[in-house]
């Protein structure tokens, strides 16, 4: 499903290059179910925007359900995103404005005619669990509510890869616990790929493969050592 060789990708901070990642080499099978987790910092969710087709990567290559990535300009990997990669984010995005079925709808692209788009947003709604939630908006739904209205709305095209980034992370720990459950349930029942970053311990153990960016990306960004003498800790010493 997914194939990354020798991938680079660096920031200019301040007119300087500062290099984030270096992946001599990271494959994901189909249908695999991986937790990425490593410090903040790491280089986590710039893995992922790499593998979306948000940013390119400066060299090597990375190449998504048979599709070279980086041979494609941007408006075509926003096409082949759109089509083929499903996307959690730790903040919902929900547009306030609409209901929880307008939410999902707006991302459907299949030319459906209105009584199958109802009949397929009714199922996907079912499956999470919000069958009497449809016609809510955003700010009458809980977080994990709008978390799995978001969820099925990143689904709705059947993408074989569905990408997390800390899908969890801005929810109780209860019901943490629930997204990650159906994250993987989902991912189970409809055969996709997902790779889910996380700084939630317990959802990366619920997890078959769980893998620490820094075992394929060869950058290390080291802390400034602690220097005492003395009188104390040196001006610019962090502790
Ligand atoms: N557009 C950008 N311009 C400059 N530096 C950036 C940019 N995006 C990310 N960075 C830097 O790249 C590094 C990696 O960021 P990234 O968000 O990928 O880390 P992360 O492992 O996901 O971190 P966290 O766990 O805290 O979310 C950080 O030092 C960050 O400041």
């Amino acid at each position: 499903m997914l194939q990354i060789r020798e991938v680079k990708k660096q920031f200019k901070v301040d007119g300087r290059p500062v290099p984030i990642l270096d992946i001599p080499e990271w494959n994901v099978e189909k249908g695999e179910r991986v937790a990425i987790t490593g410090p903040s910092g790491s280089g986590k969710s710039t893995l992922l925007h790499l593998v979306s087709g948000i940013l390119r990567a400066d060299s090597g290559s990375i190449i998504v359900d048979g599709q070279p990535l980086h041979e494609l300009a941007e408006a075509k990997r926003d096409a082949f995103r759109a089509s083929r990669i499903g996307y959690v984010l730790q903040d919902f995005h929900l547009i306030p404005s609409l209901t929880a079925r307008q939410n999902i709808e707006i991302a459907m692209t299949a030319r459906l005619t209105s009584k199958e788009r109802r009949r397929v947003v009714d199922g996907w709604l079912e499956q999470v669990g919000l069958a009497d939630r449809s016609q809510h908006r955003p700010s009458q739904l809980s977080r994990g509510q709008q978390q799995r209205i978001a969820i099925v709305r990143a689904l709705v095209n059947q993408p074989p890869l569905l990408l997390a980034d800390e899908p969890t992370g801005s929810l109780d720990w209860e019901t943490a616990d629930e997204i990650s459950a159906l994250l993987l349930e989902l991912s189970i029942a409809h055969g996709h790929t997902l790779i889910v970053v996380t700084h939630d311990l317990n959802m990366a153990g619920r997890f078959p493969h769980c893998l620490n960016i820094q075992d394929v990306n060869t950058v290390r960004r080291e802390a400034m050592p602690l220097q005492r003498h003395s009188s104390g800790i040196r001006e610019g010493a962090t502790v």
